[in-house]
């Protein structure tokens, strides 16, 4: 006899992502030691070997009556009815009769699996009813970024990750695999790669994702039946390796194969020949050249063609209305107007190739609730960082699964949980820091240090008028405390070591932050009591731990974008300068000192008398130290010198300048020294593309400058100037 014990439980139902419909009746069952399943050979084997997977030895032919199958298999006849009619969708109900499991497709009960499991509470089952499906067709991610492609085991996690989040698209596209885009996309892969994806493809399968093969031929692609014939074969080759699901990627490319009649007649014939002869493969998914509203030119018709003459059946991605954009109602439906169907949405997020140096942990927010009635698909384009890339996955997946019913907040703290589950608090703090992207050639940027940001700007504001709040000071010290602490707790972390090791350099940086946040702070009080002993041990403090943050950002994540590693950037990092500086610079009024104010330590100093230059921001790499072009022309007075003292002198192999002045400079010239004594002339020689480059012999030096020495203003585009000074 099975004891059921029936119990009046909280409405606490936690699915992820949220059902549509759930019916709760408040009471709950412990759960049955033994469980007969009903269904086993029709329903799908995927949610079979999940199921069985998951309750072991408690599945058998003795106990609490388990039903669970497709509509229409005779283990859940009874529910026919009540299986929304969508695909993907299932019912499940929990009763103190029987348990059912009833998909309107064989994933619909695969996921009707995955939401059983999620109900396991504490030893005991709720009674429920639950009505439920996708908002969208096609929801999960494109591995389409530029930079290292994600490693073997994180393609595996990956896809695990997607399976128990309901998602069902994973998209192969790195654009660094010479397999997937030039020069190899003709070659089949080597064996070694072969069975790696093969073995992707079978994970895949047990997690009810689609694993698409992306193909990017447009940088040197042919229009000839040579070409043609070399990419059918390399789809036939991925299709032997188990791949249903394929793509065309024609996206950052131009010439010859960015013709929009060539892709659409070579597109038709892949779907013609190859995706509607094959029994089991899905929808040919394209990528156009022109994916997004920014980069689409009415004019060319590029959009115009594909809408008239791609075959329907053929998905189209779009990026929104810019490269990296939120996706908003009226954008999907003015691209649905240009390509005549729904658009496949290619998310550029969290993707940060092109701010390298930058984590974006954020919330999920932004896009439109009310854009699923125009949309196919939605994957998102993630970070290398496989890992970190999750938090933003997983609110995907809740956003794409059930939009009215989406919370961002709420789906991100769970996404940590899910992710961080014995750091949730030290996670929570540091992706709260590490959200925004910093200025970038995109000009999108996200939020960052929400919480916090009012206090510090309340603060400083009454620092510097002479008045703060102590319980300010006392909530900015507590933070800073908490970056510490959370820093530390999560480099000794080791539930996720795969991810600890990917954001280790970050938690470096934000210890640090940390540190010098308390210390910056310090100096504060320090200052107030007159104690200049203790703070010139502060001050030195931060000095030192800005230098440690420099030389961090020199040995990680060394990349030839943006190297090195930023954390807190919004919020955090320039409010530690900002009371460093004011702090010192009242300490120096007081004492009649002259400490430098430089607290953010960079390799290289400007000095100039050229008014435009003054504050021009320097751009350190790890071997080269730029001056931030300027568009607007620089008035260069006779005598108006640029120098640039290095924090050491170097075997600098060179210099380059490039005033964009045709003539040549002979009204100016290019020194370098060694001890900003003894100067020596460079000779500036131009280059094919017009740019001045100095070389001189193999000495040390410490100081560039270049000098108007002629008798009048010059006028002069500030193009390039850079200090190469190491290799
Ligand atoms: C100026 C050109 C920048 C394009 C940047 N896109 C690429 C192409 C793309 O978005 N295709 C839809 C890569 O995918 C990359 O990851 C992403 C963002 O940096």
């Amino acid at each position: 006899l099975l004891l059921i014990q029936v119990r009046v439980m909280a409405q606490d139902i936690k699915v992820q992502p949220s059902p549509r419909q759930v019916n709760v009746t408040g009471k709950s069952m412990t759960i049955p030691v033994a469980f007969r399943l009903v269904g086993e050979q029709e329903a799908n084997p995927h949610a079979i070997a999940l199921l069985k997977q998951f309750l072991g030895d408690r599945l058998g032919t003795e106990g609490f009556p388990l039903y669970v199958g497709e509509k229409g298999d005779r283990a859940v006849r009874g529910a026919k009815r009540l299986i929304p009619d969508h695909p993907e969708g299932y019912y499940l109900s929990i009763t103190d009769k029987a348990i059912m499991l009833a998909g309107n497709d064989e994933r619909g009960t695969y996921y009707a699996v995955r939401t059983f499991m999620q109900l396991f509470h504490e030893g005991h089952l709720p009674f429920v009813g639950i009505q439920d499906y996708p908002d969208v067709r096609f929801r999960g991610v494109v591995e389409g970024f530029y930079g290292t492609p994600w490693s073997h085991e994180a393609r595996l996690r990956q896809l695990q990750f997607y399976g128990e989040n309901k998602l069902n698209t994973y998209i192969y596209g790195p654009k660094d695999d010479p397999f997937h885009s030039s020069p190899n996309w003709r070659k089949p892969y080597p064996a070694k790669e072969a069975a790696r994806l093969a073995e992707l493809v079978k994970v895949a399968n047990e997690n009810e994702v689609d694993f698409v093969w992306a193909i990017h031929p447009g940088l040197d692609i042919r229009w000839e039946t040579s070409d043609r014939d070399s990419l059918m074969a390399k789809f036939e080759h991925m299709y032997d390796l188990g791949v249903r699901s394929f793509a065309v990627f024609f996206d950052d490319i131009s010439g010859e194969g960015a013709k929009a009649d060539r892709q659409v007649e070579l597109l038709n014939y892949i779907d013609d020949h190859f995706v509607q002869v094959k029994p089991d493969v899905t929808p040919l998914i394209v990528c156009p050249t022109e994916y997004n509203k920014g980069w689409a030119r009415p004019e060319s018709g590029y959009l115009a063609t594909i809408g008239e003459k791609l075959n329907p059946s053929v998905e189209v991605m779009w990026t929104g209305d810019r490269v990296i954009s939120e996706i908003t109602r009226e954008g999907v439906e003015w691209i649905r107007e240009q390509i005549k169907r729904p658009s496949y949405i290619w998310w550029n997020f969290p993707v940060s190739d092109y701010v390298r140096d930058h984590l974006l942990l954020g919330e999920v927010y932004g896009n439109g609730k009310d854009i699923a009635g125009s949309i196919s698909g939605f994957v998102a384009n993630p970070m290398e960082w496989a890992e970190a890339s999750k938090l933003a996955i997983y609110c995907v997946a809740d956003y794409t699964w059930n939009m009215q019913s989406y919370d961002r907040f709420r789906s991100w703290y769970r996404a940590i949980r899910a992710i961080m589950p014995e750091n949730v608090e030290a996670f929570t703090v540091f992706a709260r820091h590490n959200s925004d992207l910093g200025e970038n050639v995109h000009r999108f940027r996200r939020e960052e240090s929400v919480e916090i940001q009012p206090v510090a700007e309340r603060f400083m504001k009454g620092y510097r008028e002479g008045h703060y709040d102590e319980r300010d000071f006392l909530a900015l010290q507590d933070e800073f405390e908490r970056v510490a602490e959370a820093a530390d707790l999560l480099l000794i972390d080791r539930e996720n070591e795969a991810l600890i090791e990917e954001i280790t350099p970050w938690l470096h940086q934000f210890k640090i932050l940390g540190d010098a946040g308390q210390e910056a702070l310090a100096m504060i009080k320090a200052g107030e009591r007159g104690d200049r002993e203790l703070f010139l041990r502060k001050y030195n403090h931060v000095k030192a731990l800005r230098k440690r943050s420099y030389e961090l950002e020199r040995q990680f994540n060394q990349n030839p974008y943006q190297p090195g590693v930023k954390t807190g950037t919004t919020v955090l990092q320039p409010l530690v300068l900002d009371v460093f500086t004011e702090a010192t610079e009242r300490f120096n009024r007081q004492n009649g000192t002259d400490l430098p104010l430089l607290a953010d330590y960079s390799p290289c100093k400007l000095t100039t008398n050229v008014p435009q230059l003054e504050h021009l921001p320097l751009q350190v790499y790890p071997s080269r130290v730029h001056l931030t072009p300027l568009l607007e022309v620089v008035k260069w007075p006779a005598g108006g010198y640029l120098q640039l003292e290095l924090d050491d002198a170097y075997r600098i192999p060179g210099t380059r300048l490039n005033f964009d002045v045709k003539g040549d400079l002979s009204w100016g010239v290019m020194e370098v020294s060694a001890d900003g004594e003894t100067w020596q002339t460079v000779t500036l020689t131009r280059d094919a593309r017009g740019r001045l480059n100095g070389k001189w012999e193999d000495t040390p030096v410490k100081f560039v400058r270049f000098t108007n020495t002629g008798e009048g203003e010059q006028q002069v585009y500030l193009r390039e100037f850079y200090v190469v000074f190491s290799l």
